[in-house]
Parts: C-alpha cells; sequence; structure tokens
C-alpha cells in the first residue's frame, strides 16, 4: 500500500465551488500521476453559510438559518449538474438529502434551545466536505476513474477542541492503515478539515483545515508532494492589488514559507508546512484555471538563488503602542509584562521592537483591539505610570507592517541597508523596525497611505520586480515628444535587462495637464493630453497633483518646457518628496539666491534633481565638472561653443545659406529655443555659461555675463517667432558680406564662451569670434558643440567633450539617463 510515489491533491472551496471549474479539476485528477489521493473542501462559501445558518437558528430565526442552508444545497445542486449525467445526479439528490437532513434536525433543536455548542457547530459544518467528496467522486466515476468517497473521520482521531481540534498521530495512523488498505488502484476523495473523537463526536480542524489534512494524509501515505490547487498562480512576489508587477514565487523554503505563514500570509498555516518539514514531502501550490503553469513549490532546498529573497507582505490595519520610559534601567522591564497582559487579554502581537537599555517597547497589533489593547497595557504597568516613570504615547494607527522574507538574508550583507534605503528614498517615514535572529526577514511599520508605495518601493529594490518610476512631464515639444517616444521603445527592454520600468502618470503643457493615477500609455499620451485640453479636461495648477504623484512609487517630475517660473514647482516638488529632472535651464540662471535656495531645498528633502541637458544637451558636460571639481583638479579655464543652434548657423552661414533661411531650417530641426531669439540674442549660451560657472562653486549672475549678441539688439525685440524670423531677411546680405570676406582671411565665424575663475574674480563672456582653422572651434560640423576644460590636471591637453549639442532625440535620451539614475541610486548594488 504504502509507496513513494503517491501524490496528494487538494482542491479549495474556490476550484469546487466556482461553476465551471469543476470540470477542470476532474480533468486534472483524470490525467494525474497514479497513487493519487485527492483532499477536498467545501464548496464556495458553504462553510460560512453553514455557520450563519446555525448562528441564525441559535437566535431563534429558523426560517433565515433554512434559507442560509437552501444556499448551500441549492450551490451543491448547481455544480453537481454541470459534472453528473442524469443517474448521478439522481444519486447524488439521495447522497445530499442523506447529508443535510441531520443538519435540519439540528438547527431546529438550536432553535428550540437557543444553543449551539462548539460540538454542535461542527456537526453542522462538516457537511461542506461531505457535499464535495460526495460529487467529486461521483463526478470521476462517470468519467472512468476509479475513485472512492472517504470521510476522513473514519481514520482521523482529534481531542475534543471542537472549531481547532488536535490530532492524534498515532491513533489516526492505525485507523488510517485498516482504512487505506482498501484504497488500492483507486483514487480516494477525501473530505479535507474535518475529523472525529475517540467517543465519535465530529470534529472540525481550523484554519486551512483541509491543507492539514492533506499534509497529514501526505504523511500517512509517505507520499512525495502535495499540491495545493487553488486560483491564484502560487505564492505571489507581493499582493497583486498593490504590486501589478508581483508574480508567482518558484521556489520556497520551509522556512521561507513558515516565515511567511507567520507573517499573516492566508494561503497556508504553519501547521501545514510543520508536518510536511517533518516528512519531506513538497508543497506545490498550483492555479487550477491555469495549470500548465508550474506554480510555488516548497521544500528542503528552496529558492536557489542566493542572491534574491522571496517575498514583501504587507499586513494591513495594525496599530503602534509604544510605552517610552523616563529613568533608564527601569527595576522591573517592561516588555515581558506588557506581553504577558496582551497575552492574557488575547490581543495578537504582530511584532515587538525594544530599546538597548529597555527605556522605549513598542507592540504592533491589529487596529481593532486598539482599545483591547491599551487598558491592559495601562493596567499592567499602572504603578509606574502613576508615579510618571511610564507614559503611553499616542497610538500610530491605521499602520501597515511591510515584511522582506528570504531565506539567504541573514548571510548576506546591507539587506537591511537596501531595505531601509528603497523606504526612506520614497520618502516614507519608518516608524518601526525589526530584524528577528533567524534573520530570514525584516519588518517595518509604515503609516496605511503609505501601503503601496512601500510595498512597491521594496519589491523593486530587491528585483522582485521592476523599479517603477512615476513619471509626470511637463512639455511634450521636440524634446518632451521624443522622450515619450523613447520610453515607449525602451521600456520593454529596460524592464527585461535593467529591471526598470517607467509609468507615466500625466503630461503636460501650456494648455494644462492630464493626470491619471492609473498611468497614460506613451504612444498615445500626445493626443490624450490634447484631446483633454480641448474638452478643458487638464488641470492647470501642476503642484495640485505633486501630492498624488508623490504617493507613488520614485516619483519625478520631467521639465521638458522652456515655461519661466517653474522654480515654484520644483520647490513644491521637493516639499512633496518629489525628484525633479530638468532640460529646463532658466530655474539653474535664477538670480543665485534663488538657485541655491533651490539646490538646497531638493538636498534638505533628499530628492534628486538632475539636469545635465541644460548644457550641451545629452553631452556629459555637467557630470564631467562636477567630477573635475570634486577630485580637487583646479579648473583654469572653460571655453567652448555651448550652443547648437548658433554651431548650425555659423555653419550653414559659411556654406552660404543665407541666415533667415539657416534659423528657420534649425527651428525646423528642433536645434532652436521655442522662440529662437534666446538663441541669437546670446541669451541661451549665457545661462550655460552660468549654470557652468556655479557648479565651479563661482557666484555670479546673468548680468555679470559679458554678452555680445549674434545679431544686433536691434532684431531682439520681437516677441512672436515667426515675425522674429521673418524680420532676419534684413540682415540676410549684410551677415553674407561679413562671412564671405572672413573666409578671405580664412577665419571662419563661431559664437564662443569662456569662464575664467581668476583670483581677481570670476570673468565670464559670451559672443561672435572669429576663428583661424587652427582653433579646436573650426573643426565642429553641423550642430555640434564642444566645451573645453583647461584644468591644472588637463593644462597641456584639455579635456574635451565634444558632440551634437542640440535636437529632441539627443536631448530626450539626455533626459531619460538621467531619469534612470534615479533607479541606479534606488536600487544600488545588486
Ligand atoms: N531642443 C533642444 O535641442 C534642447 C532643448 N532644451 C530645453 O528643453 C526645453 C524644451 O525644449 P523644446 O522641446 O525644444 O521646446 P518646445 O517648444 O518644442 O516644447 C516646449 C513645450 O513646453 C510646453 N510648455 C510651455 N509652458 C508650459 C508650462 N507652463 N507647463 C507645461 N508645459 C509647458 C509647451 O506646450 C511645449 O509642449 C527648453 O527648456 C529647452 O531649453 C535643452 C537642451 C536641448
Ligand atoms: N537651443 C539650444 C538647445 C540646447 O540647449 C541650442 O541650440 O543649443
Amino acid at each position: 500500500m504504502m509507496s513513494e510515489t503517491w501524490q496528494v491533491y487538494k482542491f479549495g472551496g474556490s476550484s469546487i465551488g466556482t461553476p465551471g471549474r469543476l470540470p477542470k479539476v476532474l480533468d486534472l485528477v483524470a490525467s494525474a500521476p497514479k497513487s493519487l489521493a485527492v483532499v477536498v473542501s467545501a464548496p464556495g462559501d458553504t462553510t460560512d453559510w453553514l455557520i450563519l445558518c446555525a448562528r441564525s437558528a441559535e437566535s431563534g430565526n429558523i426560517s433565515q438559518a433554512r434559507r442560509e442552508l437552501g444556499q448551500a444545497k441549492e450551490l451543491a445542486t448547481t455544480i453537481a449538474r454541470t459534472v453528473l449525467g442524469g443517474p448521478g445526479q439522481k444519486g447524488f439528490k439521495y447522497d445530499l438529502d442523506e447529508i443535510l437532513t441531520p443538519v435540519e434536525r439540528l438547527l431546529s433543536g438550536i432553535e428550540l434551545t437557543r444553543e449551539c455548542s462548539p460540538r454542535t457547530l461542527d456537526s453542522i459544518i462538516s457537511v461542506g466536505e461531505r457535499i464535495s467528496v460526495a460529487i467529486v467522486s461521483r463526478a470521476l466515476s462517470e468519467k472512468g476513474v476509479n475513485a472512492i468517497a472517504v470521510d476522513a473521520r473514519d481514520f482521523v482521531v482529534t481531542d475534543a477542541t471542537h472549531g481547532a481540534a488536535t490530532v492524534d498521530k498515532n491513533e489516526t495512523s492505525a485507523k488510517f492503515a485498516t482504512v487505506s488498505a482498501k484504497w488500492g488502484g483507486t483514487v480516494p476523495i477525501i473530505t479535507g478539515f474535518i475529523g472525529r473523537t475517540r467517543d465519535g463526536h465530529t470534529t472540525t480542524l481550523g484554519r486551512n483545515g483541509s491543507d492539514y489534512t492533506a499534509t497529514l494524509v501526505a504523511g500517512l501515505l509517505k507520499a512525495s508532494a502535495v499540491t495545493v490547487w487553488t486560483d491564484v498562480l502560487g505564492v505571489m512576489t507581493a499582493d497583486p492589488a498593490l504590486v501589478r508587477e508581483a508574480g508567482p514565487v518558484d521556489r520556497l523554503s520551509y522556512d521561507e514559507a513558515l516565515e511567511l505563514a507567520y507573517f499573516g500570509t492566508r494561503m497556508f498555516h504553519p501547521r501545514t508546512i510543520i508536518p510536511l518539514r517533518e516528512c519531506g514531502a513538497a508543497l506545490v501550490i498550483r492555479s487550477t484555471t491555469q495549470p500548465e503553469a508550474p506554480g510555488t513549490r516548497i521544500d528542503a532546498t528552496g529558492n536557489p538563488d542566493p542572491n534574491r529573497p522571496t517575498c514583501v507582505t504587507s499586513l494591513e490595519r495594525l496599530a503602534l503602542i509604544g510605552v517610552q520610559s523616563r529613568r533608564t534601567g527601569l527595576s522591573k522591564p517592561v516588555g515581558g509584562r506588557i506581553l504577558a497582559a496582551l497575552g492574557e487579554a488575547g490581543v495578537r502581537v504582530w511584532m515587538t521592537t525594544e530599546s538597548t537599555l529597555g527605556q522605549s517597547f513598542s507592540v504592533v497589533i491589529p487596529e481593532t483591539d486598539e482599545q483591547k489593547a491599551k487598558q491592559s497595557i495601562a493596567e499592567a504597568l499602572v504603578a509606574e505610570i502613576q508615579t510618571g516613570d511610564l507614559r503611553i504615547e499616542p497610538v500610530l494607527s491605521p499602520v501597515t507592517m511591510v515584511t522582506l522574507v528570504g531565506e539567504n538574508m541573514g548571510r548576506r550583507p546591507n539587506v537591511a541597508g537596501r531595505f531601509l534605503n528603497s523606504i526612506g528614498s520614497a520618502g516614507i517615514n519608518v516608524r518601526a523596525l525589526a530584524q528577528g535572529a533567524s534573520a530570514r526577514s525584516i519588518s517595518c511599520v509604515v503609516d496605511a497611505d503609505q501601503t503601496a508605495t512601500a510595498v512597491r518601493t521594496v519589491h523593486g529594490a530587491f528585483n522582485l520586480s521592476h523599479t517603477e518610476i512615476s513619471v509626470l512631464l511637463l512639455g511634450k515639444g521636440v524634446v518632451g515628444g521624443s522622450l515619450l517616444k523613447q520610453i515607449d521603445q525602451q521600456n520593454k527592454t529596460l524592464g527585461r535587462e535593467h529591471d526598470v520600468q517607467i509609468r507615466l502618470l500625466g503630461v503636460g503643457s501650456s494648455g494644462g495637464v492630464l493626470f491619471d493615477e492609473h498611468g497614460l500609455s506613451t504612444d498615445k499620451a500626445v493626443e490624450l493630453q490634447k484631446s483633454a485640453v480641448e474638452e478643458g479636461k487638464t488641470v492647470k495648477d501642476v503642484i495640485s497633483l505633486l501630492g498624488k504623484l508623490a504617493r507613488l512609487p520614485n516619483p519625478v517630475l520631467v521639465d521638458c518646457s522652456a515655461a519661466p517660473g517653474m522654480e515654484k514647482v520644483y520647490l513644491a516638488a521637493f516639499d512633496h518628496g518629489v525628484n525633479v529632472v530638468s532640460a529646463n535651464k532658466q530655474p539653474l540662471a535664477l538670480p543665485q539666491a534663488q538657485r541655491d535656495g533651490l539646490l538646497g531645498q531638493a538636498r534638505k528633502h533628499f530628492r534628486a534633481y538632475h539636469y545635465e541637458t541644460t548644457v550641451g544637451a545629452a553631452l556629459p558636460v555637467i557630470e564631467t565638472l562636477k567630477n573635475l571639481v570634486r577630485t580637487g583638479d583646479h579648473v583654469i579655464t572653460i571655453e567652448g561653443a555651448f550652443s547648437g543652434t548658433l554651431g548650425y548657423l555659423c555653419d550653414q552661414l559659411a556654406k552660404g545659406t543665407p541666415l533667415s533661411v539657416a534659423v528657420r531650417t534649425a527651428r525646423e530641426l528642433g536645434y532652436t529655443e521655442p522662440h529662437p531669439r534666446d538663441d541669437l540674442s546670446g541669451l541661451d549660451v549665457a545661462r550655460k555659461a552660468v549654470i557652468l560657472a556655479r557648479e565651479l562653486g563661482l557666484r555670479l549672475d546673468l548680468t555679470d555675463v559679458g554678452l555680445k549678441p549674434f545679431v544686433p539688439e536691434s532684431f531682439l525685440k520681437e516677441d512672436d517667432p515667426e515675425q522674429f524670423m521673418q524680420s532676419l531677411t534684413q540682415l540676410d546680405a549684410e551677415v553674407a558680406a561679413r562671412v564671405t570676406a572672413s573666409k578671405g582671411q580664412g577665419k571662419l565665424p563661431r559664437y564662443l564662451a569662456r569662464i575664467t575663475p581668476g583670483a581677481a574674480g570670476a570673468k565670464v563672456t559670451v559672443g561672435p569670434v572669429e576663428v583661424d582653422s587652427s582653433h579646436p572651434a573650426a573643426a565642429l560640423r553641423g550642430a555640434e558643440a564642444f566645451v573645453a576644460f583647461h584644468t591644472e590636471r588637463y593644462k597641456e591637453y584639455p579635456m574635451v567633450v565634444r558632440g551634437a549639442g542640440a535636437g529632441g532625440a539627443v536631448t530626450a535620451a539626455g533626459v531619460l539617463a538621467d531619469i534612470l539614475r534615479l533607479a541606479q541610486n534606488i536600487r544600488g548594488r545588486g
């Protein structure tokens, strides 16, 4: 009879009781390997209805009790009809009458006495599993499977703790040997959840009781595995309602599963795991609706990847109660007394923390037990509270306990660091923290409204899924539009190869912001935003959206506008805990105090402010300069052609293109500022020079820049971009003549900037220059820019950064790189 090859399948209520699923259950059993035992739960909500009907009878409402019993009967009849032929249905009707008639009698008795003892309740609720066995065994027989109905009460011997009975292993084993002797060549279909006392009273095994029966049977049969067929794909890496990317965990060790069970997963109970750990059978969780998916396997080996934790759990609706001492070294340590008092009051404690010298102690308990817990603690510590030596802190509620579980966590450094860093980077306040000695889990308590962000952030930070970056984009013009395309193109690869996903939450233009907390599709965002503007459905005040953005994982405001006044939005973003990535130079070129205030605010709130594209588009100009400065190099001069537009104009002029035509083309190519006057006035280059000079630590403003415009001042008054470009035709002949004359002298027109720190004060100049062929700027083509850093270390040969200095695609790539830097900072080392 006993054989290594036995397997146990357990089907839960959802698999049996959801119409349409039962045929799948039957197929799974029919196609299973030989030597299979099947354990079934009650169909759907049958157990709950049976409890309700007992309670209704107890309160004297027998007609209500009958209605509730009728519900159970109706479900049983409905599902039986889906899998049984005519004779089978007739036979099942007989079974059902036999099972339910005693229940009706019990209900009448309860109504008369107005009392339903735990023993009677067990008799009533035990019928759910018996109904399942009757249907499944009959339906399998009709399918040609040699199935036999087995009532587990015939071998599961328990004590008389009704509602949560304990199994007597020895007596059960002895009875099982007799019962199972008849199973040869058949598939036993066994009731889960129920047993019988030595003196013949029906008992139930408590929460997850059917799983327990399955593991018990597996142990008795020395089975190799128990497969629990349910309605999910397996143990998920996080609650899918909180983390869309959560997926099934492939492997778990028994200990990890136990840890999960202790931290509140409803999928299995410690009682289910412990017997399996003893007998060495694996527990496999699989989906009845997607049986081809491998599910989660729990065994002695567990997760083979030592670098990866398994999942993040979140236990919600909790309260955190803290007790503080005003003295160090209380004569009677408080922790043990608090726990004893809570234990006596029947309050479940999910987590405790104690400061090293015992001056503060906190407990995390169910929110619903807050009053009871406070009262028991107050009573236990009454003496010290009265003398003022101890104080109960205001209760924090509701809070959530977020736990990272992983077998190997204690064997690797920096798990706690990454856990806390990711939560801190998301701007979440950790209210309490605990890592157990088993080092299989680390838990923290956060405010309830931060639950989703905390779980998603930790989930992403440990590569359980992608790190999600939540983007609100302002500006969908040349740069913003290209950025949307690049995100759309790259997101799959970013997810697959870098574990990062960018999620677009909002897009804004001067017409307003379209924002959707559920995300916008990157390929449709431009049109959606446009229609929203036309329909008046956009939000005008972007600041009002920052609170919502801040609640999402790794929030970032991306400014691809050229709008003035954005500094107010950035300040509000930092205050809310939102990061900023910007291609907009204006906030950085504000008067020194304002610019410093902006950077200071970002630092104060530990937010990132990345702006690499404000000088030289995606060329690594700012990062290079920062590195020179950080490593202690001394910058002597920074010189370069900072404008892609002016570089392009110079190149075109040298080729004989009229100025007005070249400006129009530069605009069409996406090189110019929204108003090309900002380029031709030299203002754009002056802003860049100020940005770089300030990176050097120089204190100066735009007004300190010696600026000579590219075209005469008199042409720079026109506010309308079209009129402005039109007016430039008046300059075409004069400019062409000047360029021809300089070419005759072997010179080329360029527009250069120079920053010289100098002991006597910094000098910053920008303006047109005629260079000869030996000058580095002479070699520039098209919209190329270059920046040469002459430093102590790079005295002989300057460090030169050179390449396209303007254009939608390159700039958007630089903005995207800045966004992705946020993910690197969050994830840290793998
Ligand atoms: N085009 C380029 O090669 C480079 C541009 N930049 C900077 O990138 C920014 C965008 O440049 P482009 O895309 O070329 O300009 P663009 O004119 O094509 O796009 C600007 C966008 O900003 C939007 N906008 C204006 N006011 C707004 C507001 N208050 N809120 C939200 N959106 C608003 C406009 O509706 C438009 O969609 C500018 O600050 C520019 O200096 C930086 C490096 C290179
Ligand atoms: N208009 C600017 C765009 C980049 O900053 C330029 O031409 O350089």
